[in-house]
């Protein structure tokens, strides 16, 4: 079975768009295709819909719940307590809760780092996403925590293969503060010989660079270069506070960078720097982060805040165009994520949006990909596709009320 989108626009022509199975099969003028289910594309345009880079979906149960505070006085005094509470259900309904709103608006596919890998995986699976999940391995460098964490990685990469393929495992040590040197030669090493990503959080601030100098004499990108860590399937969150020299290292590497300007701005992390990482070619994405520091799941909204970013602080109105940030929050994640979508092209993976073009935020309409960066809210997307499947249409997804409601009423359980 598949679907046929007739007369929809894409780059600037008007198409047809057949989607077989999962994957686009054709693109082009006049075609047909009797048994499929059919969609009108007329005044709508097809996009790739976003990949967002990083996120803790789950944290949508935390959304406002501590704002307005500084990155580790935010995590210890706040997150870290109220999530030592939560359960793999309250995981399962902050996760069904993000996976509504980055249906709504237009993101299909997540990297996420979040506690109970299974509620996250049961909400993207029926929710009908696609993800990478990693298995979070923190251990403060106690040996008997790390120990119980090596068990619950090396069980979880065998669980997840029960998972659809739209849900991919990963690992997650948190950051360099709250994994031990041997837990993450472990973390590598395991990667490495399964053929996995790692998802890390690195530099995001100045006081993670200092402590690391005070204590091993480097900072955290020269250290993990150090001890064999860097690699080609790191996803590094943030990478903030590095120098020249870090940044060769990281391109050296080919580490992925994923970009959060939102919760950079929030928590004041510090200024990302885009055009330092592009000169000595990173790769670099979007992400949000969790909804507790942004405090939304919008890539919309975040592709806006990182080409505004990039031009105030290189002082540049040419840094960091639209076309760049649509293709970090698109291509970019999906290469980042080993993922073949990202992109509307026979053969692809069949995950894409319908935007309505009649929506006041896209006229007159001389660019859309600028439209879609700087001005388009949650309201010019209509159709969702991931996987070859709707999962929104007119704007409204299945369920909705309903996962909202139940969002709600757990959250209210554990504060
Ligand atoms: C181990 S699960 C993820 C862990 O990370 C915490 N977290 C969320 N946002 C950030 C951030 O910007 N920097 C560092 N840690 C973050 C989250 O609350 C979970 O405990
Ligand atoms: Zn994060």
């Amino acid at each position: 079975m598949g679907l046929l989108i007739k007369n929809v626009e894409l780059d600037g022509k008007e198409t047809d768009v057949l989607i077989e199975g999962n994957r686009f099969k054709a693109i082009g003028a006049d075609l047909n295709a009797p048994e499929s289910d059919f969609l009108e594309g007329q005044g709508m345009a097809v996009v790739p819909t976003f990949v967002n880079g990083h996120t803790h979906a789950s944290m949508t149960l935390m959304r406002s719940y501590a704002d307005d505070l500084e990155l580790h006085d935010w995590l210890t005094n706040y997150i870290w307590p109220l999530e030592s509470k939560l359960g793999e259900e309250d995981i399962y309904h902050g996760a069904r809760l993000a996976c509504l709103e980055m249906i709504k608006s237009g993101t299909t596919c997540f990297n996420d780092m979040y506690w109970h890998f299974h509620g996250v995986a049961r909400a993207v699976e029926e929710m009908g996403l696609r993800a990478v999940l990693s298995s979070v391995f923190i251990d403060f460098s106690d040996e008997a925590k790390a120990a119980e964490q090596r068990e619950l990685t090396m069980r979880l990469f065998e669980e997840s293969k029960r998972y659809s393929d739209r849900i991919g495992f990963a690992l997650g040590p948190h950051a360099i503060y709250t994994v031990s040197e041997s837990s993450l030669r472990w973390i590598k090493s395991f990667a490495d010989e399964h053929g996995l990503l790692i998802h890390i959080h690195i530099s995001e601030t100045e006081k993670e660079v200092e402590d690391c100098v005070a204590l091993c004499g480097l900072r955290p990108v020269e250290w993990l270069q150090k001890i064999g860590f860097l690699g080609c399937n790191i996803v590094a969150a943030h990478a903030i506070h590095v120098t020249d020299k870090e940044i060769h290292l990281l391109a050296k590497n080919g580490v992925k960078v994923v970009h959060n300007p939102v919760s950079n701005m929030k928590l004041a992390s510090g200024s990302f720097s885009y055009a330092r990482m592009r000169e000595h070619g990173v790769e670099v994405s979007l992400g949000t982060d969790g909804c507790s520091s942004n405090n939304n799941l919008c890539m919309l909204e975040e592709m806006k805040m990182a080409a505004l970013h990039a031009k105030l602080v290189h002082n540049d109105p040419t840094v960091l165009s639209a076309r760049e940030a649509f293709n970090m929050a698109t291509l970019e994640g999906a290469k980042a994520l080993r993922l073949d979508c990202g992109e509307i092209a026979e053969g692809k993976l069949a995950d894409c949006m319908l935007v309505d073009l009649s929506n006041h935020r896209l006229a007159p309409g001389y660019q859309l990909i600028d439209d879609l960066v700087y001005s388009a809210d949650t309201s010019c997307i209509d159709t969702v596709i991931c996987d070859g499947r709707i999962l929104m249409q007119n704007g409204c997804v299945e369920g909705e009320e309903e996962i909202v409601a139940e969002a709600r009423r757990y959250a209210t359980t554990f504060q």
